[in-house]
């Protein structure tokens, strides 16, 4: 069974009768101790989907699902409760998510305390242990630190610690490496590889950036304005997309990988969320689109490791 099973997820804002889409149909499958990428354009609803699996939506959302669950439970019931005990996120500005006026080691040794039953100086130990499996260099340095004497990288590796601190297994890393430069990013993709592999972790990883879905994961969900268009090992997705948008993601990028480019733009525009879409949200946008592309909700073709939503017949292109 995977770790995390999402189905037809739907998130909304606003009143039914003019509701704003933030998530459309959402399917997601995380296996354990992957890194899974959930990769699209802004506004697609990659965010929200990972606030949901971290039970943190504002109480105006509207969720509705066929399947949402973790390990096996129901995300709808006790995703509050995982948050921070085997659900972590880390964000993409380490600098909000550490207290500006405490020094490292009070920050983490708070962390330790709410979520071991370890003595004082077993959890500055700890404390110590953690820094150093993200790669800090000088622990007690860094635990005698505040936040801003230390590097944009550095106060990402804290925030890691931070996450592994809580005891989680899933992390949810919501473009941990946007405000980094690419050297340091690299290092934190490649720290959580290392994490993945040694700490049995599974790391959903939400990115616009196909390079970093190249670099660190192992499999990957595409997203267009809400819905799953495609998903499959990262092998597969990169040589041979089925989906139009994940070739058009795809050809965006002259020597994607190697270039380390970003998303470049597609001609047309994003529908707008409070939009009703009545055929493929692509459709707009697709150079092969065909009039029934417009007019009715696509089929899924494949298989259950690699599968994507189409109308074009499944050897097209
Ligand atoms: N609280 C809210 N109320 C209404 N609409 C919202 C709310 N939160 C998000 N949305 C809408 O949901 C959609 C998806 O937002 P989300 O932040 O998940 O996108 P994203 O793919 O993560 O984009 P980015 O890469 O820019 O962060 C957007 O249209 C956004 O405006």
């Amino acid at each position: 069974m995977s770790l995390v099973e999402v189905q037809g997820l739907s998130i909304s804002f606003g009143s039914l009768r003019q509701p704003i889409h933030a998530v459309r149909h959402l399917d997601l499958s995380i296996e354990r101790g992957t890194i899974h990428g959930l990769i699209g354009e802004s506004g697609c609803g990659k965010t929200i989907s990972g606030m949901a699996l971290l039970g943190l939506l504002p109480q105006s959302a509207h969720v509705a699902a066929e399947a949402f669950s973790f390990d096996g439970l129901n995300l709808l019931d006790v995703a509050k409760s995982l948050r921070g005990r085997r659900i972590a996120m880390i964000s993409q500005d380490p600098a909000a998510a550490l207290n500006p006026v405490l020094r490292i080691g009070r920050q983490m040794d708070d962390v330790l305390r709410s979520h071991t039953g370890l003595p004082r100086f077993q959890r500055r130990a700890q404390a110590e242990e953690l820094l150093a499996a993200t790669g800090l260099p000088d622990p007690r340095r860094v635990l005698n630190s505040y936040p801003h004497q230390l590097s944009g990288g550095m106060q990402q590796r804290v925030v890691i610690a931070q996450a592994l601190a809580t005891g989680a297994d899933f992390i949810i890393a919501d473009e941990p490496t946007t405000a980094l430069d690419v050297t340091v990013g690299a290092q934190v993709l490649a720290l959580l590889q290392r994490l993945v592999r040694e700490r049995a972790l599974t790391v959903l990883m939400i990115t616009h950036d196909m390079d970093v879905i190249a670099e660190c994961c192992d499999s990957a969900t595409v997203l267009y304005a809400g819905y799953t268009v495609e998903t499959g090992p990262t092998d597969d997705l990169l040589a041979k997309p089925r989906h139009p948008y994940s070739q058009a993601l795809l050809a965006a990028l002259p020597d994607a990988v190697a270039k380390g480019g970003k998303l470049a733009s597609i001609e047309g525009h994003f529908p707008p969320p409070f939009t009703a879409i009545g055929g493929c949200a692509f459709a707009p946008r697709c150079s092969k689109a065909l009039a029934i592309c417009h007019e009715a909700k696509p089929p899924r073709h494949g298989c259950i490791d690699h599968s994507w939503t189409c109308h074009l017949e499944p050897h097209h292109g």
